[in-house]
């Protein structure tokens, strides 16, 4: 388990403060999969940094499987690193070896033979799907291969804890989804707890349990991938989930004044976001029955996270006023998040 307990970090420089995290909390499970998302300059990195002490926080604490790192001395926080493996987006190989020897390089301070050392990195080369470059050197790999070498090296040591510094944001979509699914792959198997930093909110999509998001040097919202993509509570969190689904066209075409956005006297356009709880119920044909009012749907997609249908639906009201009013608050006493879009 990893804790954080109101961190802080400051940089200083000739040119002034930056205040990268204010006092941020946080806890996570062992053996999830946890995403922190936020746009370039929230403090993500400077986050991850501070959990394996790369970054010393300037103020709080930092607990990882039990253990207050600040507390430890030079000797125990390089041992307490060798259970933490972390991998980055340029993948930081060392270029003048060999994949082997890459993935052999934190073993050598485990005290192993060289047989077990020989099967070790084999059967880690196995792992990530790539027991037929072991004696390819960096530059002779794809991206991809390149961060698979990064993994199997950065679980060398049988960490408890997996960190990923944006370790995908250099990969195309496809290889991306790969080397997700790799590390769900891995963490299946070793249990081990995986945080994942990135500015995509299709990579939390695939991949996490749970998810934080930071503005700022702040953590805005926390909780559940189910929960967070159903009901975002901050703006921050409804652009990100906004980003991911094909709903948010929406705004783009609003700005573009695309006809299909444009609304007659006393329409409202709403965008619907429903969850595994309600997504079974007629409520389009309820509202329409009860309160006469008429859905007319542009946009619509449904995902499926951890098992529960999440969707959202972009939907244009005609009626009264009175009947579209009473049908939203419908809608919303059913659970479903209501957000007017705009109104005529
Ligand atoms: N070593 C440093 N010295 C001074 N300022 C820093 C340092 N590292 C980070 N910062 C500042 O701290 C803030 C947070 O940076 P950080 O890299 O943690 O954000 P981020 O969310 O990871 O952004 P990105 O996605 O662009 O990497 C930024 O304003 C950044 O300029």
């Amino acid at each position: 388990m990893i804790r954080l307990e109101h961190v802080s970090k400051t940089f200083t420089s000739k040119h002034g403060s930056v205040e990268a995290l204010k006092d941020v909390s946080l806890t996570i499970e062992k053996g999830k999969i946890f995403g922190i998302i936020g746009y370039s300059g929230a403090g993500k990195s400077t986050l991850i940094r501070c959990m394996n002490l790369l970054e010393r926080p300037s103020a709080g604490k930092v607990w990882v499987d039990g253990e207050d790192l600040m507390t430890l001395n030079a000797k125990q926080l390089r041992e307490k690193r060798r259970k933490m493996g972390m991998i980055f987006q340029h993948f930081n190989l060392l270029r003048q070896r060999n994949v082997f020897d890459n993935v052999a390089f934190p073993l050598k301070h485990e005290k192993l033979s060289k047989q077990q050392v020989e099967t070790k990195v084999n059967d880690l080369l196995a792992l990530v799907g790539l027991a037929d470059k072991k004696y390819a050197y960096p530059s002779q790999l794809s991206g991809g291969q390149k961060q698979r070498v990064a993994i199997a090296r950065a679980l060398a040591c049988d960490p408890s804890v997996l960190l990923c510094d944006e370790a995908t944001s250099a990969l195309d979509p496809q290889i991306t989804h790969s080397i997700l699914a790799l590390l769900k792959d891995i963490n299946r198997k070793t249990g081990i707890t995986i945080v994942i930093i990135t500015h995509e909110m299709a990579v939390i999509k695939e991949i996490c349990d749970e998810v934080a998001v930071m503005e700022n040097g702040v953590i805005v919202e926390t909780g559940s991938i189910v929960d967070i993509f159903a009901k975002p509570k901050e703006k921050m969190t409804q652009d990100f989930v906004n980003m991911a689904a094909s709903v948010n066209r929406i705004y783009t075409l609003i700005e573009e004044g695309n006809p299909l956005t444009e609304l007659k006297s006393g329409e409202t356009m709403a965008m619907l976001r429903y969850n595994a709880d309600n997504t079974s119920q007629a409520l389009i044909s309820k509202i329409s029955r009860e309160y006469g009012v008429d859905s007319n749907i542009i946009f619509g997609n449904i995902e499926v996270l951890k098992d529960k249908p999440i969707g959202s639906l972009v939907v244009v009201f005609s009626g009264s006023s009175v009947g579209i009013t009473h049908a939203m608050q419908c809608l919303h006493e059913k659970g479903v998040e209501v957000e007017v879009i705009r109104s005529c």
